[in-house]
């Protein structure tokens, strides 16, 4: 074997990257060959040639370690040049120990060596034979490190490009690691909830008495169900001021004060129905009626409207100084109340009059509860004789929280000042009997003011006979509890509040509010399902249970009170639900931005009639939801904060009297009666439910601000037609305080050019005649008009943008779209946020007149109604008062707000 060289042909080469060129090309004589030649000393002219050749001594071995002589005939040099390079890597480290007289490297002492040691003149040529593989191991790396890369690379491309397609909708439900999707949940929300379950529920809340602030367990039972279903929950408590009944008697008083009749103001108990008998039984009474003592003669005064007592004045009957006996009508009892007493009565009675229970009566002969589905005639509707459309809540606290220690104010504007029983027909009926034939009757009055009963000819009176009033009750500042449950959303600060009350006047409440209540704690146990497949919301979600709704919503307003500016900020809706079966009818009452929600999902929940409830309620309702009055706990949300609200339920019917307020509401005649198989409890947790998860998971808020507007100019043309009636009459009481705008040209109709009249620089004012009011206000309502075209433009085009939007956000996009997505998404984030200050754009923070707690512009309780909604209150209120300058005043008012509005959906 030849002795190794001294010096390595390496060391003398200029070729930096020999291997590569050979890789290259294999063209022999090719100058990269020509270097790869002078880098490895096989040139011709070298004669070291053949000590270049024993330099690379481990190649003399092939693969299978054979002697491989042909090696040393290093011909033709480019094919060797390559055997070299493959076999020094394959066998130098198995062939080291035989040339232990060389410092050759093994891989071992190859890995060990150092930078320097590699750069360093070798000893040997085969160390530098070695420095070279080095190099070219180097090599090796970067070009498999590269061709790694590559295919990553390419694989990555490949998927790109066959990636599926995703909606934003999808790609956000990812990202927010959503384990379910929106059909899924319906599907759950729809086989969750258990006839069985709704009855257990009902029967628990029906089983014991819940006047407001008297039954701490039940509150802790539904806080702890509320956690028992994944929610957080806590007891939130409030000191309000409230009335328990002591102590009251009505009697009939002959000559002398010789007592010829006692009402009983009991309701018969009954041996089929135990709630009847239940020991806790809460006296008949009236929420917030006055104490007193009173002695007087009485008057029927129909239903106790505005109306009838204008028109009893008008016929000369004066009410001042006596007790009216009222039958319960359309109107909030508290309403009956103040008109008596605005009036100069000095007391007031009512009872629910059998001819207004439709069909179902004794004179058509079916029978009374227990044995029929007729009013049992001992039921009594108890209940609150708050001034409703004044204000709310606590009456010593309007407009801030019931807070312990708070200030508190006198609350007698918002809470009677004579004291007021209810009782039922059978005990009015003696009381009522001695007015035959005395006074007006309805043949004088019209036959609206007759009732059921044959007894008693309706007529006015008033009697010959006193009647002894007398009522007792304890007043005091006391606690009530809310429970409130929430999931927190993926979306914290937009927050869907569902809502219904627990507290009761009576023992059962099967009906109001424990149909709510039960169908309350079943959703509750559907979402606690949901959450346990994995759900999270996208918005958060609170289930509230009200405290004190019956004396007066006391539990909502406070809290809504307290946490005002929470509130403000962060809830996208409240829905209500408080007797949500109390008959088989579908009703519904919302804000209009909610009304298509509501009618969607109706649509989809089937009714235990047969068919889907949107069939039976739009044969009905002729497809009517109503406007939100009062009488519930939305009235907060929707009439004081501006936050869009739902009520809905099932009423009506002509299965079975429901007898509202009384001890027969109870679970025996929910599960005689109400709803025999339960299935209208499961669909309302259906129809809650799904509105819930409408509101809730779908991205785009479902509102529709296109609705909205379409009422308020339904709204607005009542009010055009208001005012031509008044016009009308001619009778104006025209406040003319600055000047007034002159349209003789077209008198009559709402399009007109007018000249405006400084009525200060006219001496002589020759008003045309009494028109003038209509010319007065005329550039308002012109204004207003106006404001309202934009509004209805403006929404058309946003709810035309809204759609699309919605239709991108289910469009599917490839991935070199993204772009599109994230513009979606900002535009999604500007159209929400769009969608929640729009309701708010209506609040007037000076509020109503004479009523400043309700500051919604567009709807609040009707001021002598108190149920049903009144829609631009303040406008209408000035002209019924028939004060134009109130009138100009309030479309004013009205017109700014509708034009801000439209400024905030045009802005972009
Ligand atoms: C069955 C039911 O929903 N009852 C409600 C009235 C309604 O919404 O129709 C109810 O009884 N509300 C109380 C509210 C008392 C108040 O507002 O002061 C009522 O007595 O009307």
């Amino acid at each position: 074997m030849p002795a190794p060289t001294e010096s390595h042909p390496l060391q003398s080469s200029e070729s930096p990257e020999p291997h590569e060129n050979l890789e290259l090309s294999d063209a022999p004589g090719s100058p990269i060959i020509a270097d790869f030649h002078d880098a490895i000393g096989a040139n011709s002219n070298d004669t070291s040639g053949a000590e270049t050749s024993a330099a690379i001594e481990p190649l003399e071995y092939d693969e299978d370690g054979d002697e491989n002589q042909s090696l040393l005939h290093p011909q033709p040099r480019l094919a060797q040049g390559r055997h070299l390079f493959q076999n020094t890597i394959l066998t130098n480290s198995k062939h080291s120990t035989q040339r232990s007289s060389s410092p050759t490297y093994t891989e071992d002492s190859l890995d060990s060596a150092t930078e320097a040691d590699l750069l360093l003149p070798s000893p040997s040529s085969a160390s530098s034979i070695r420095e070279y593989f080095k190099k070219r191991w180097g090599t090796f790396v970067t070009r498999f490190v590269a061709y790694i890369l590559f295919g990553i690379v390419f694989i990555l491309a490949w998927k790109l490009v066959f990636l599926p397609r995703t909606t934003l909708r999808r790609d956000l439900a990812r990202l927010r690691h959503f384990q379910i999707s929106l059909p899924d949940l319906e599907r759950t929300l729809f086989q969750v909830p258990e006839t069985a379950k709704v009855r257990e529920w009902s029967h628990y809340y029906t089983s014991g008495a819940h006047l407001a602030g008297t039954n701490y367990s039940q509150v802790q039972w539904t806080a702890d169900k509320f956690k028992e279903y994944g929610f957080q929950a806590e007891i939130v408590p409030y000191d309000t001021y409230l009335n328990y009944p002591r102590d009251h008697s009505l009697k009939l008083l002959g000559v002398n004060g010789i007592v010829r009749y006692e009402a009983p103001l009991k309701e018969d108990v009954l041996t089929q129905d135990p709630t009847t008998s239940d020991p806790n039984s809460i006296p008949t009474f009236h929420g917030y009626s006055a104490n007193g003592n009173v002695t007087a003669t009485y008057v029927y005064v129909n239903y106790g409207r505005q109306e009838d007592y204008d028109l009893l004045e008008e016929r000369g009957v004066d009410i001042a100084g006596k007790i009216v006996i009222a039958r319960y009508g359309g109107l909030f009892r508290g309403l009956i109340v103040k008109g008596a007493q605005e009036r100069g009565a000095v007391g007031a009675l009512m009872y629910t009059d059998p001819g207004d229970d439709g069909h179902v009566t004794l004179v058509n002969k079916y029978k009374a509860y227990p044995d029929g589905p007729a009013r049992n005639p001992s039921s009594v509707q108890r209940g609150s004789v708050q001034f409703l459309s004044t204000a709310p809540g606590d009456p010593t606290t309007p407009g801030w929280a019931s807070k312990a220690g708070v200030d508190r104010a006198d609350p007698h504007e918002r809470i009677p000042s004579i004291p007021s029983l209810p009782i039922s027909y059978r005990d009015v009926l003696p009381l009522l009997i001695e007015l035959n034939g005395m006074g007006l009757n309805p043949n004088d009055l019209g036959e609206s003011w007759r009732g059921g009963m044959r007894e008693y000819d309706y007529s006015i009176g008033p009697s010959t006979m006193d009647v002894n009033l007398y009522n007792d009750q304890e007043y005091k500042i006391t606690p009530i509890w809310n429970a409130i449950g929430r999931i927190d959303g993926v979306i914290k600060d937009e927050v869907v509040i569902l809502g219904n009350h627990r507290d009761a006047w009576i023992v059962g409440g099967a009906g109001d509010p424990n149909s709510g209540s039960a169908v309350l704690i079943e959703l509750a146990r559907a979402f606690g399902e949901l959450k346990a497949q994995g759900w999270k919301p996208l918005r958060s979600i609170v289930l509230a249970s009200w405290d004190g709704e019956e004396y007066g919503l006391l539990g909502s307003t406070e809290w809504a009170e307290d946490l005002a500016k929470y509130l403000d900020a962060n809830a996208l809706v409240y829905v209500n639900v408080d007797g949500a079966v109390t008959g088989s009818h579908f009703h519904a009452d919302a804000s209009p931005l909610l009304n298509t929600v509501v009618k969607d999902v109706i649509k989809r929940v089937s009714d235990p009639k047969g068919g889907y409830v949107y069939d039976h309620w739009l044969q009905e309702t002729k497809g009517r939801i109503g406007n939100l009055g009062s009488g519930s706990d939305y009235t907060v949300f929707q009439d004081h904060l501006g936050i869009p609200s739902i009520d809905f339920g099932f009423s009506g019917g002509d299965n079975a009297v429901y007898q509202y307020h009384s001890n027969y509401d109870s679970f025996h005649w929910m599960d005689k009666y109400g709803d025999p198989t339960w299935e209208y409890h499961v669909t309302m947790v259906k129809i809650w439910g799904l509105v819930a998860l409408q509101l809730s998971e779908i991205e785009v808020i479902s509102f529709d601000v296109g609705e909205y507007a379409h009422s308020l100019m339904s709204y607005f043309s009542n009010v055009k037609a208001k005012i031509s009636r008044i016009v009308g009459e001619s009778e104006l009481d025209v406040d003319i305080s600055g000047g007034f705008y002159d349209c003789p040209e077209v008198r009559g109709s709402l399009i007109r050019e007018c000249k405006y009249i400084d009525v200060t620089a006219i001496d002589d004012v020759d008003l045309p005649d009494l028109k003038l009011g209509w010319w007065y206000i005329s550039s308002s309502l012109r204004n207003c008009s106006d404001a309202l075209d934009k509004l209805l433009d403006a929404a058309s085009s946003f709810d035309a943008k809204s759609s699309s939007i919605k239709k991108q956000y289910f469009t599917d996009y490839p991935w070199f779209k993204g772009y599109k997505k994230l513009r979606l998404y900002f535009q999604i984030q500007e159209l929400n946020s769009q969608y929640k200050q729009f309701e708010r754009m209506f609040l007037y923070e000076s509020g109503l007149d004479d009523r400043e707690w309700y500051r919604h512009v567009i709807f609040a309780p009707g001021i002598w109604t108190g149920y049903a909604g009144a829609t631009f209150p303040g406008l209408n209120e000035a002209l019924d008062a028939r004060n134009i300058t109130n009138t100009k005043r309030w479309l004013d008012i009205i017109t700014e707000r509708i034009s801000q509005a439209a400024d905030l959906l045009s802005e972009k």
